[in-house]
């Protein structure tokens, strides 16, 4: 079982082709269920303790796998009983049931166990189940004390993450071959419980993967402030927004933080303070991110500044308030690095209404702007242009929480100022963002959450050289 960062993310479809990939080069369905069935019945042997397993199956290859997965938890000596509201179609599923070879209880009259296997719908659920059978499974479920979904909870569906009807929360979600977008998207991805990938053994190949824990190292012995990145930040008329976001970028790394258009001295006196209007400074060379947006208001200073921003040829991050006044066109106009960080209500305002999934979305806007497309929110999605994509999953619902953008635009400034990949800076500060909230558990107010950042930095470096 491995856990989910950096891993791949398929589609449905997506793992369909990967799975006829295998069969192509001489796996067959039979073969690849048995892996899955032995894989799931392994890991469930693992965590359900000395206790009894009800297994639920399906009509589909979930359901086959379910059958196969009973059969390996009963030679490893396990009790267990099979329950299903339908016959299995299909040959490959047909032969786990034969597999199984044990009585099958109907799935309406099923008794609870301490453990639910749910195996009746994986990646080929298009509909939502028949009523009684939605109403068997949160009966099993609620009766259980561990609840595991074979690939998916049976009921969400596995591209989008969306709710075909009422679905219990699992406690563990076993995921076969590959992590799928439902596992990482909300509403699915908090019905999931902890998801773990079981390996199948077939080649996989995509662009999306699970957000992986950055790759960073303390600055080397001849850095200076500027080599380890500078990132300017324009102030707008909200100015605690703009603090914000300067105390994060210097907490998550970076070597010269200043904020244009702030003048009065006072703490932190590491804040270099500039007045935006002589020499202008948005132009400084040394500037390795430049920032527009938290707290900039929508009036025509807003607009002006946007547009010297716009006209400056530094990387550029684009948050807030800036996202208003701005279009995907002009955006993609301006080229260079660009990165947006939008939470919904933004993203709607700067791209329209959207069909599909939030990745797709995500993805489609990458490629309309031209730029590195953060969209916040639960389940925040992290895409470039040219198909790349990263899903974050979930992370603490107190970050939902006054100027917590704010720091997330600060911290993936400071990375972004720091050099390389504009998508590898924006997972980074996702990333130290997510994990300094973790830090500091409940009830933190967004000033705590900047300063986290230096303890969430020092942490990814000491596991990046463990
Ligand atoms: N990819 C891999 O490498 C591997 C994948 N494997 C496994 O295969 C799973 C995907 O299998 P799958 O495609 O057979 O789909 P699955 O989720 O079992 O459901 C389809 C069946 O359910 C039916 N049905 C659908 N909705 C329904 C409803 N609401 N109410 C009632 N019926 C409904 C549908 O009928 P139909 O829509 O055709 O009428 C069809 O019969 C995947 O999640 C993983 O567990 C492993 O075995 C091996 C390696
Ligand atoms: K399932």
């Amino acid at each position: 079982m491995t856990p989910l960062d950096g891993t791949i993310v398929l589609d449905a479809a997506a793992m369909r082709a990967a799975e006829q990939a295998a069969i192509a080069a001489g796996e067959s369905v039979e073969s690849l269920m048995q892996r899955a069935g032995r894989a799931v019945g392994d890991a469930v042997h693992r965590l359900a303790g000395a206790h009894a397993v009800l297994v639920v199956c399906g009509p589909g290859n979930n359901g086959g796998d379910g059958y196969l997965a009973a059969a390996r938890l009963r030679a490893l000596g396990r009790t267990v009983r099979v329950a299903a509201a339908a016959a299995p179609r299909g040959a490959a599923a047909i032969a786990a049931r034969e597999a199984w070879g044990g009585a099958v209880e109907p799935l309406a009259a099923a008794k609870p166990a301490p453990v639910l296997v749910d195996s009746l719908y994986g990646t080929g659920l298009r509909r939502p189940l028949a009523a009684d059978e939605a109403a068997s499974l949160a009966r099993l479920v609620a009766g259980a004390a561990l609840a595991i979904a074979v690939d998916l909870p049976s009921g969400v569906a596995s591209d989008d993450g969306a709710l075909l009807g009422q679905v219990p929360r699992y406690h563990v979600t076993l995921a076969l071959g590959a992590a799928k977008p439902a596992h990482l998207l909300q509403p699915a991805a908090a019905r999931c419980g902890g998801v773990r990938v079981l390996p199948l053994g077939i080649a996989l190949s995509g662009d999306t993967r699970a957000l992986p824990p950055p790759r960073l190292a303390a600055p080397p012995v001849d850095s200076h402030k500027f080599s380890r990145g500078m990132v300017a930040l324009i102030k707008g008329r909200m100015a605690g927004a703009g603090e914000l976001a300067a105390r994060a970028a210097m907490r998550a790394g970076a070597g010269y933080v200043s904020l244009l258009g702030a003048t009065i001295p006072q703490a932190p006196h590491a804040l270099v303070r500039r007045s935006i209007e002589r020499d202008d400074p948005l132009v400084d060379a040394r500037i390795g991110a430049l920032v527009i947006g938290p707290g900039l208001g929508r009036d025509d200073h807003a607009r002006d500044l946007l547009e010297r921003a716009l006209a400056s040829d530094r990387a550029l991050l684009i948050d807030g308030d800036a996202l208003h006044l701005v279009t995907p066109e002009r955006l993609r106009a301006r080229g260079g690095t660009i990165v947006l960080t939008p939470h919904a209500g933004e993203f709607h305002a700067l791209f329209g209404e959207t069909q599909g999934s939030k990745l797709a979305a995500a993805c489609t806007a990458a490629e309309r702007a031209g730029a590195v497309v953060v969209y916040k929110g639960p389940d925040t999605v992290i895409a470039a242009p040219g198909g790349r994509a990263l899903l974050a999953g979930e992370a603490s619902s107190w970050l939902s929480t006054a100027g917590s953008g704010d720091v997330l635009a600060g911290a993936i400034a400071a990375r972004l100022a720091a050099g390389g990949d504009p998508l590898d800076a924006a997972a980074a500060g996702v990333w130290l963002h997510a994990a300094a909230a973790r830090r500091l558990g409940a009830g933190f107010i967004a000033d705590d959450l900047a300063e986290a950042l230096a303890p969430a930095l020092a942490a990814a470096i000491r596991e990046t050289r463990a």
